[in-house]
């Protein structure tokens, strides 16, 4: 049976005073425990979606719902962002000052989660994404796919039930490409999560059970 977990209705976003029409008009409904990639051209409008998914931005009109609870109204967009949702980016966004570990904890700092176990949880989550010889190393000594694996164990500190990837593997050889889309797919099926990825890549697009396309800032029928 039908689970919603995000329902997006009549979302647009303007940018520019209005002079740009990001989003123009987007109907969405995506279960929980979904794997759903996102495909565009480059400007139709797909980070601004991802964006509005993960209660980063705000429409300019219609609303996104998660589990029922409008963003930003019935539920803080603070909120929804530090419990609900993890997020990954093709650029990984590490702080380069902290060890992984220290990056995974990050997290769990900002929402006082974790309390004395928050060393433990992410030594669990660095093992859970095949980093345990690499825990104490700066991002600046870890590959582009070991980064994007730490980035991938701090976007689950917080055990969010939705995981946002924008381009994840856009830095990535076609190996590593493949490793991250594993250990993703891994969560979303041993963790039940759900995953909404954007992708430029046809093989990653076809390789998820739904694939939405967008175009000018509308879903393709
Ligand atoms: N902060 C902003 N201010 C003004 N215009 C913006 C802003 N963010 C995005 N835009 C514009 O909105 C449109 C959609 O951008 P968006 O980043 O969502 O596209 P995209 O499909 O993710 O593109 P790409 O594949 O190149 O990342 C583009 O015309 C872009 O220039």
């Amino acid at each position: 049976m039908a689970d919603p977990i995000l329902e997006v209705c009549n979302l647009h976003k303007n940018y520019d005073q209005g002079r740009i029409e990001a989003l123009r008009g987007i109907d969405l409904s995506i279960d929980a425990g979904e794997f759903v990639a996102i495909s565009g051209h480059s400007g139709s409008g797909k980070s601004t979606l991802l964006h509005l998914l993960g209660g980063l931005d705000t429409p300019t009109s219609g609303e996104v719902q998660f589990r029922g609870a409008i963003l930003g109204s019935s539920i803080s967009l603070d909120k929804y962002r530090c419990h609900h949702v993890g997020f990954i980016f093709q650029s990984f966004y590490l702080l380069p000052t902290l060890r992984a570990i220290e990056n995974v904890q990050a997290p769990m700092l900002a929402t006082g989660d974790g309390g004395s176990d928050r060393e433990k949880r992410a030594e669990a989550l660095l093992r859970e994404v095949g980093l345990e010889s690499r825990m104490r190393q700066y991002p600046n000594e870890l590959s582009g796919g070991e980064r994007q694996r730490v980035a991938i164990a701090r976007a689950l500190a917080n055990n969010p039930s939705i995981l946002l990837a924008d381009e994840p593997t856009g830095n990535l050889d076609s190996k590593n490409s493949a490793r991250i889309m594993e250990i993703l797919t891994g969560l979303q099926k041993t963790r039940g999560m759900t995953l909404i990825v954007i992708t430029h890549e046809p093989e990653i697009a076809n390789s998820a059970p739904r694939h939405i396309r967008i175009h000018d800032g509308r879903i393709m029928p």
